[in-house]
C-alpha cells in the first residue's frame, strides 16, 4: 500500500492530539483539600482593637528610605522601640525567645524550639518604607493608618510592615499560650530593604552566622502576593510564591561628542544617537524565555482550575508558546514574567540653551529573566544598539537567584501551601518568579528553599498600589496575614524535615454528581477511490473527564469501519471503546 501524504499529515495530527489530551488530563487533576482556619477555631488570633491599634500605630512612623545614605533613622528606630515596648512576650517575660538589635536599626529574634535535631527556619521582613508622592491623591493621608471602608491606608500596609506586624502577633499569641514550638526559628526584620539591604539584611545575615547558624531549613520572606481576578481566566485565589527572583542589570549609556554653538550644529547630537540606542531596545525586547522556566510550572498549576480550551491550550505550552507568549507579552505584569525587562529609567543630557550637547547619559533598568544572564543580556543589547559611539558601563549587575525546591516533598513549600489553603481554601499556590528584588540575596548561602510570598489578597488595580497611591490593606486579610505566619509556625512543627505528610487533609467530602468534560474529535480515514487513490481514515474521539465523585480519566472512543458507496469506493469501518481512568 503507498501511504498518502494525508495518511501522514493525518498521523501526526493524531499523535499530537493524544498527547494534548493525555497532558491536559494529567494537568488537570486537583489536589487534596486541606483544613480550613476558621474563626471560630480555638486557636484563630482575632484582630482586636489592640492589633488593630499596633497596626495603625506601626504605619504612623515614617520610616522612609531614599537613598542609602538617606534613611529617616529617627522613625526607623522609634518604630523598633514601639515594637519592642507593645509585644511584651516576645521582648520581656518569654525565657524560650532572645533578641537583639543589629547595626542600631535592624531586630532579630531567636525562638527556641523543644527539638534541637530540627533544622530552624527564617521569617523575614522590613520595616522601611518608599517614600509617598503625590500626596492630594491619597483617599487617606500616607501616614495615619486611617480606616476607610473596611481599608486600613498608609504606606507600609502592604510592603511590608503587615507582615513585620503579622509574624510579632502570631508569635505573641504563641507565647501569651506558653506554646513552644518544637522547631526553631529566627525572625529578622531589615530596615532598609527598599534601598538594597546591605546596613539591614546584610548585617543580620553576618550577625546570624557570629550565632553559629550555617544552615536553615527553609525561609519566608515578602515577596508576590494572592492574587484574585488578575490572571486572565482564572477565577480561584492564585496564591504565587516567589521560588526565583529575577536578576537585575543596570547599565548606563552615555555618547561624547565635541561641544559647539548650535548655530553650526553637526549633522547627529549626542542626544539623538542615544535617542536612537533607547528607542532600538525599546522596539527589541529581549525574547520571551515561555516554555524554559518556572512561569510554565505556574501555569501548568493553574490548568485545574481554567476553561477547557485554556486547560488544552495551557497543558501544550511545547506546542503553543509562540502564541502564549505574544499573548502574555501585551500585559505589563504578565510580559515581567515571561522575559528579561527593559526599563529607561534616567536620561540627561544638554548644559545650555545654545551650546551642542557634550555629553548624552541614559540608564537602563534591567530585570532579568532566571533562564538568562547578565552577560547575555549584555550582549543582546549590544547587538540591538550596534553603534560604538554609544558606550555600555556596568553600574550593578546581579545575576537571578538559583530556583528553590518546590515539589511535593519539599518541606518548606509544602508547610507554606498548607499554611495559604488554611487561609484561602479555594486557592491554588503555584510556583512564581518574584519580578523585584528583596532582602534575600543575602540569606542565599543558608538555604536552597527561600519562598517569597506576602499573604496579602490583591484584586484588580491593586497591584499598583505597591509604592503607589493609596497603599492599602483590608482589615479581613490583616488578619488573615496574622493567622498565615500562627499557623506557618505551627504547621512547621508537624513532621520532620522531609515530609509534611502528618497534615490532616479535610474528611472525605460528600461526592458531587455534577461533572464536565472535553471531548475533542480528530479524523483521519483509509479509503480507496477511483477518484482520492487510497489514503487511511480513522475518525477519533478523545474525551477528558472530571466529576469529583470519579476523579478524571481519559477516554477514546475509536472508529473504524468498511464500507462502500458509489462516490467513495470501499472501506473498512469498525467501533472500538477504550478507556483510562484515574478515581
Ligand atoms: C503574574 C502577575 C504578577 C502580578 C504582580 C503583582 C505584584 C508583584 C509585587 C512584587 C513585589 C516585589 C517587591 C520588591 C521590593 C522592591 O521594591 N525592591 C526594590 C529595591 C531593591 C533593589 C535591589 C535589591 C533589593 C531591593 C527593587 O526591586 O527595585
Amino acid at each position: 500500500m503507498i501511504i498518502s501524504v494525508t495518511t501522514v499529515y493525518g498521523s501526526v495530527l493524531l499523535i499530537l492530539a493524544v498527547i494534548m489530551v493525555i497532558r491536559t488530563v494529567h494537568l488537570s487533576r486537583r489536589p487534596p483539600p486541606t483544613t480550613e482556619c476558621k474563626e471560630t477555631d480555638s486557636d484563630f488570633i482575632p484582630l482586636t482593637d489592640i492589633r488593630l491599634h499596633h497596626f495603625q500605630e506601626a504605619i504612623k512612623f515614617e520610616t522612609i528610605s531614599r537613598e542609602s545614605d538617606d534613611l529617616n533613622v529617627e522613625d526607623i528606630y522609634n518604630f523598633g522601640e514601639y515594637i519592642i515596648a507593645s509585644f511584651p512576650n516576645i521582648h520581656h517575660n518569654s525565657s524560650i525567645v532572645t533578641w537583639e538589635r543589629v547595626n542600631n536599626y535592624s531586630l532579630l529574634y531567636h525562638i527556641q524550639g523543644s527539638d534541637p535535631a530540627l533544622q530552624p527556619y527564617l521569617l523575614m521582613a522590613h520595616m522601611d518604607v518608599v517614600p509617598v508622592t503625590n500626596l492630594d491623591k491619597w483617599d487617606a493621608p500616607p501616614f495615619s493608618g486611617e480606616i476607610k471602608d473596611g481599608f486600613i491606608y498608609g504606606r507600609g500596609t502592604i510592603d511590608d510592615k503587615q507582615n513585620v506586624m503579622g509574624i510579632l502577633e502570631a508569635t505573641e499569641f504563641l507565647l501569651s499560650r506558653n506554646i513552644q514550638p518544637n522547631r526553631s526559628f529566627y525572625i529578622a526584620f531589615g530596615h532598609d530593604e527598599e534601598v538594597k539591604g546591605t546596613n539591614g539584611a546584610g548585617h543580620l545575615a553576618r550577625r546570624l552566622r557570629e550565632k553559629g547558624v550555617e544552615k536553615l531549613n527553609f525561609i519566608v520572606d515578602e515577596g508576590m502576593p494572592v492574587l484574585e481576578g488578575i490572571l486572565d481566566g482564572v477565577a480561584v485565589p492564585v496564591a504565587s510564591v516567589g521560588v526565583s527572583e529575577k536578576g537585575q542589570l543596570i547599565l548606563k549609556l552615555s555618547v561624547e561628542m565635541p561641544p559647539g554653538h548650535s548655530s553650526i550644529p553637526p549633522k547627529e547630537s549626542s542626544i539623538g544617537i542615544l535617542a536612537q540606542a533607547v528607542q532600538r531596545l525599546e522596539e527589541n525586547p529581549h525574547p520571551s524565555m515561555l516554555g524554559y522556566g518556572i512561569e510554565t510550572d505556574m501555569l501548568e498549576q493553574l490548568v485545574p482550575e481554567m476553561s477547557y480550551w485554556r486547560r488544552l491550550i495551557i497543558s501544550n505550552i511545547w506546542l503553543f508558546r509562540y502564541p502564549l507568549s505574544w499573548i502574555m507579552s501585551r500585559k505589563p505584569t504578565t510580559n515581567a514574567v515571561v522575559r528579561t525587562v527593559t526599563a529607561v529609567t534616567m536620561f540627561n543630557a544638554g548644559v545650555k540653551l545654545n551650546v551642542i550637547p557634550p555629553l548624552a547619559e541614559a540608564v537602563v533598568n534591567h530585570r532579568i529573566h532566571p533562564s538568562q544572564t547578565c552577560q547575555e543580556v549584555i550582549d543582546y543589547d549590544r547587538s540591538v544598539i550596534n553603534d560604538d559611539r554609544v558606550k555600555i558601563e556596568v553600574l550593578t549587575a546581579m545575576e537571578p537567584h538559583p530556583t528553590s525546591n518546590y515539589g511535593d516533598l519539599d518541606f518548606g513549600y509544602q508547610v507554606l501551601k498548607t499554611s495559604v489553603k488554611q487561609l484561602w481554601p479555594k486557592a491554588t499556590v503555584v510556583p512564581a518568579i518574584l519580578v523585584g528584588n528583596t532582602d534575600t540575596i543575602f540569606y542565599l548561602n543558608f538555604t536552597k528553599n527561600v519562598y517569597r510570598f506576602s499573604p496579602t489578597h490583591m484584586f484588580p488595580g491593586d497591584p499598583e498600589r505597591f509604592h503607589g497611591l493609596n497603599e492599602r490593606i483590608s482589615l479581613k486579610n490583616y488578619a488573615q496575614v496574622i493567622n498565615f505566619f500562627y499557623h506557618l509556625i505551627r504547621n512547621s512543627d508537624k513532621a520532620g524535615s522531609t515530609s509534611i505528610c502528618a497534615l490532616k487533609p479535610t474528611q472525605d467530602e460528600p461526592a458531587e454528581r455534577t461533572g464536565s468534560y472535553l471531548w475533542l474529535p480528530v479524523g483521519l480515514g483509509l479509503c480507496e477511490t477511483e477518484r482520492m487513490g487510497s489514503c487511511l481514515w480513522l475518525p477519533v474521539g478523545l474525551g477528558l473527564c472530571e466529576t469529583e465523585r470519579m476523579g478524571s480519566y481519559l477516554w477514546l472512543p475509536v472508529g473504524l469501519g468498511l464500507c462502500e458507496t458509489e462516490r467513495m469506493g470501499s472501506y473498512f469501518w469498525l467501533p472500538v471503546g477504550l478507556g483510562l481512568s484515574k478515581t
